[in-house]
């Protein structure tokens, strides 16, 4: 597909060719179309999720960028061509020499319509909304959802890590500790438009310019006779820049050979930054390094904490009166620890009719309700105060005429409905991409994460806080509900009793 570097988000991290970073299915499924001639009828699609990730209230999208990069650079290159013809069934090959052809010459056409990076999310609204042909449509379901799915889920975590750390230093060590270099790469650039303030990931400073951070490890120590000269050394190669990892033998021990050092650096007209605790009772540990430091003329030095630190640990270190200003933390941001993934879906909602007289909604039938798809061409909007917080979001069918009296209904219970008195309102899904060429360029990284910041402070508390969070009120438009749950029971067999 078309190639316009220029415009590219990331800079074309994606540039080459990456059409192959998909399932099976979507090239199987892709063949069949194009073999009925259904590969140009116009289709809808939407990606969500159905739950909040950590059992929290909100969401922070994110992965937009990554998206648009993938889609600005989206072909089918020659080696992937002579891969996909190699592919074999039983009996012939997977794919004849006229369908890669096809595929040789695709360009991506669609319409892209998503939530801007840093938009707080909630369940069942799209983040994304592809309208093009049906082939491609249904192509990019797999590279959406990896892209999404991960740095939705990453910018999460950092947010919830951000809200329990408040404003204190935040840095993102988990590169080691990542789903290899991609993830790693990945999750320090989501990490940071989460809340992060910066990375010990230099691919992600050079990437995206993340402002990168570090301290040392104890293998710096062990290599040097004592502690002592191991912090020496350190503040020789960095004076002003100097963070002294002291736990590696005896933890306040430790803290009193920095503070020798830190005293020879003053006298050198230099000034350490800080220490790094790495094990033990973090909040015991902290406080008495804090009376230490601050007793022998240290009241600046920063102490820096890490060791499988979470958004929970934190909250518990500080209830603990812990002295940490600032937070190092790996695995368990990098690799979503407690949930490891988001569970986004891709879901196809319309199709342009046969005889072009409209759209066909479609639904995906389930046991439950919750996991039941939502069809229409959606849009999400976000009814707010005077002050901008934001108070109930409606998802309706932008291409069906609004009624002029609002009301939503629970997608979930029915039952659960209000009327919308507010008239002040965002339309959250914006146009990104029309007939597969970027609209505008995108926000860059430090915009998105500012504005994450910005959505995240507007949310009432009750939603932001980790144990059971308040439900944030997102309805269908009642229209959209009752067409959706008459689409149900046209759909769903209906066996006697
Ligand atoms: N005051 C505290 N309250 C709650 N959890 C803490 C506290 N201090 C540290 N932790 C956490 O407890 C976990 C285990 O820490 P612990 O000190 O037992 O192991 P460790 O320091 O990794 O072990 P070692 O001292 O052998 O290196 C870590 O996740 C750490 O962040
Ligand atoms: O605990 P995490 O949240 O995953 O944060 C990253 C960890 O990586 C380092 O440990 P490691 O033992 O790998 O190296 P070190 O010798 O530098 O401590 C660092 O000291 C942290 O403990
Ligand atoms: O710079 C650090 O202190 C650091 C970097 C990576 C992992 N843990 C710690």
């Amino acid at each position: 597909m078309s190639s316009s570097q220029e415009n590219a988000p990331l800079s074309g991290l994606y540039a080459s060719s990456l059409s192959l970073v998909t399932d099976l299915y979507q090239l199987t499924m892709s063949y069949g179309y194009w073999k009925q001639g259904l590969q140009d009828r116009e289709a809808v699609f939407h990606l969500y999720f159905r739950r909040p990730p950590f059992g929290g209230g909100y969401a922070v999208c994110a992965g937009l960028a990554y998206a648009a990069d993938w889609l600005n650079n989206l072909r089918f290159a020659e080696a992937d061509l002579t891969y996909l013809a190699s592919l074999r069934g039983k009996n012939a090959p997977l794919f004849p020499p006229e369908f890669l052809a096809y595929l040789r010459d695709l360009r991506f056409t669609c319409d892209v319509d998503a939530m801007a990076e840093g938009t707080v999310v909630f369940a069942n609204e799209p983040l994304l909304r592809i309208k093009g042909p049906l082939l491609q449509a249904q192509l990019l379901e797999t590279a959406l959802l990896t892209l999404l799915n991960f740095q939705t889920l990453i910018a999460t975590k950092a947010a919830r890590i951000r809200e329990a750390a408040g404003d204190d230093q935040v840095f993102e060590f988990g590169l080691r500790r990542a789903q290899g270099f991609d993830g790693g790469l990945g999750a320090s650039r989501a990490a940071y438009l989460g809340g992060a303030d910066g990375t010990s990931n230099l691919l992600a400073g050079q990437h995206f310019g993340i402002p990168v951070r570090g301290t040392h490890a104890h293998s710096w120590v062990m290599s040097f006779e004592d502690e002592e000269a191991a912090f020496e050394a350190y503040a020789d190669a960095f004076p002003d820049d100097a963070v002294f990892l002291v736990d590696t033998y005896d933890t306040l021990e430790g803290v009193r050979r920095a503070i020798s050092v830190a005293r020879r650096m003053r006298a050198k007209g230099h000034e350490l930054g800080g220490i790094r605790l790495d094990s033990g009772d973090l909040a015991y540990l902290s406080r008495e390094a804090r009376a230490l430091l601050n007793e022998a003329g240290f009241p600046h030095t920063r102490i820096v904490a890490s060791n499988d630190l979470d958004e929970n640990l934190i909250t518990s270190l500080k209830q603990q009166g812990a002295q940490i200003d600032t937070w190092g933390i790996g695995t368990k941001l990098v690799t979503a620890y407690d949930q490891p993934a988001l569970g986004g879906v891709y879901k196809l909602a319309a199709l342009r009719r046969a005889d072009d007289s409209g759209w066909e909604y479609t639904v995906k039938i389930s046991e439950q309700l919750a996991k039941t798809s939502i069809p229409g061409i959606l849009q999400v909007r976000r009814y707010e105060t005077e002050k901008g917080q934001p108070r109930a979001d409606m998802l309706y069918n932008s291409a069906e005429p609004l009624p002029e009296n609002l009301t939503i209904v629970d997608p979930v219970d029915p039952t659960r409905r209000r009327p919308i008195r507010s008239t002040q309102y965002r339309e959250l899904l914006e146009p990104v991409f029309r007939a597969g060429k970027l609209v505008a360029p995108l926000p860059t990284l430090q915009e998105s994460r500012a504005k994450a910041q910005r959505e995240i402070a507007s949310l009432d508390l009750s939603i932001r806080r980790f144990l059971n969070p308040h439900v944030y009120p997102v309805g269908l438009e009642e229209s959209l509900n009752t067409f959706r749950m008459n689409l149900i029971l046209e759909k769903r067999p209906q066996r006697p009793a």
